[in-house]
């Protein structure tokens, strides 16, 4: 959400990013349900006001005037009583009109209406040349009786998953090397619910817009996020922060659900895009200033953890189109995938300066006690099974098995190779 008196007094600027970002948006709208909140609050002041000042004078009044005060209160009482429901009804229509305000773009950002647009920023790490004709992940996860994707079909339906033997320990060592470095690197880990109140995933700012990727948890006021970013961001909504806490810094794991409406016959093979999956999380709150330095660290963060599991990857900027309404900055990190012979996104890096912090009421106490809102940033440390689609693919060896680079190989009991020849 946009400061409204920044929209007031620069509205080129705002419009400027809703057009960058093609959003469906008339600010318009959103100035004129501003104008009407204000005149009808100076108003409804003016008269509580007068109210109050009139109330005083009763006890004064002599027993001639007593009766036209009173009468003057009452007038005032009943004409309030119609105008503070009024007034109460059009600042929440002007909120409703402010949580579709985009946030303004970084200058760097691509101008552009999807993730055609983004740009290359660089790649690391040699994609392999393998010797032999490599199986895609489904294959291999089948040759090595990793999966079961029949059965548990039967149970889930389409998007789902299952992982048996090494690749389910294999999945749990990734998240926990994921979450260690994260530790390492002063991220405190917290393990979440996915399960969420409504207000959590307005914070955030997926709603209003994304509830159709939501699942509901019939007949409650509870939903399943899509990210642990969800209930982290709303810890502390609400609270004035202390400063001496900032900045707070979280390695937040939890399962993660999306509906994927819209995704339909895209990666419908394998564990590219499931309906519930498991996630570390990177979630960052810290003053305005240090924004910028916390997007390259925690791009740094997810870049340190592909270099560990040595997988080929490349970094690319997201255009205004591609990176939705309250990201100023973002980068996606996509890891190479053999099976595509492209680079496919596993990580996800958005710096939302104040955007969120408004619309979730994280402040803390600025210079000479200001109120002030947060920046808040996040990006995934590790999200399974879609890592797992580079992990199994790019470390596949001639016989079928899989190599487990050297970091990882403490959380798999020291082994060096998962899988038999096949
Ligand atoms: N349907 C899905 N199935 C499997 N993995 C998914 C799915 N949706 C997202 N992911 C993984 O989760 C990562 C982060 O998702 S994201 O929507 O891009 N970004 C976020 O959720 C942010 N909170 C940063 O993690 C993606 O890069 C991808 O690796």
């Amino acid at each position: 959400m946009q400061d409204i008196r920044l929209i007031r007094e620069q509205p080129e600027l705002i419009r400027q990013a809703i057009a960058d970002k093609f959003i469906d948006l008339d600010l318009d709208l959103v100035l004129g349900a501003d104008r009407e909140v204000l005149e009808l609050r100076q108003q409804v002041e003016a008269m509580q006001a007068e109210r109050n000042a009139n109330a005083k004078l009763v006890p004064k009044a002599s027993p001639e005037e007593r009766p036209a005060l009173i009468q003057k209160g009452k007038d005032l009482g009943s004409e309030l009583a119609t105008l503070e429901p009024q007034l109460r009804e059009k600042e929440e229509a002007l909120r409703t009109l402010l949580l579709r305000v985009p946030n303004i773009p970084h200058a760097s950002a691509p101008v552009g209406p999807s993730d055609d647009d983004n740009t290359e920023l660089r790649r690391e790490g040699e994609v392999p040349q393998f010797a032999f004709t490599p199986l895609d992940h489904v294959d291999l996860l089948e040759g090595q009786g990793w999966g079961d994707p029949e059965r548990v079909a039967r149970v889930s339906g389409s998007r789902s998953y299952l992982l048996k033997g090494d690749a389910a320990r294999l999945e749990l060592a990734v998240l926990m090397f994921a979450l260690d470095l994260l530790a390492e690197r002063g991220m405190e880990p917290l393990s979440t619910t996915a399960l969420v109140r409504p207000e959590t995933l307005v914070g955030t700012g997926h709603f209003p817009g994304g509830e159709d990727q939501v699942y509901r948890i019939e007949g409650e006021e509870l939903m399943l996020a899509g990210t642990s970013e969800v209930p982290i961001n709303s810890l502390y909504a609400g609270e004035m922060i202390p400063e001496a806490d900032l900045p707070l810094a979280f390695a937040g794991f939890s399962a993660a659900f999306r509906s994927e409406a819209g995704s339909a016959g895209r990666d419908v093979r394998g564990l590219i895009r499931v309906h519930e999956f498991r996630k570390v999380e990177q979630y960052v709150i810290c003053r305005p200033e240090e924004g910028m330095q916390w997007f390259e660290k925690i791009l740094a963060n997810a870049e340190a953890i592909l270099q560990a599991l040595e997988l080929p990857y490349r970094v690319v900027q997201n255009s205004t189109g591609d990176m939705g309404a309250g990201k100023h900055l973002m980068y996606d990190i996509e890891t190479w995938v053999p099976s595509e012979t492209k680079y496919r996104e596993t990580h996800s890096c958005s710096y939302l300066t104040d955007w969120q912090a408004r619309r979730t009421g994280l402040r803390y106490k600025g210079e000479g006690g200001k109120p002030q809102f947060v920046h808040t940033l996040n990006n995934t440390g590790i999200a399974s099974p879609r890592i797992l689609v580079p992990f199994l693919e790019n470390h596949q060896q001639a016989d079928g098995t899989v190599r487990i680079p050297a970091a990882l190989r403490p959380y798999l009991g020291g082994k060096e190779v998962l899988g038999k020849p096949f």
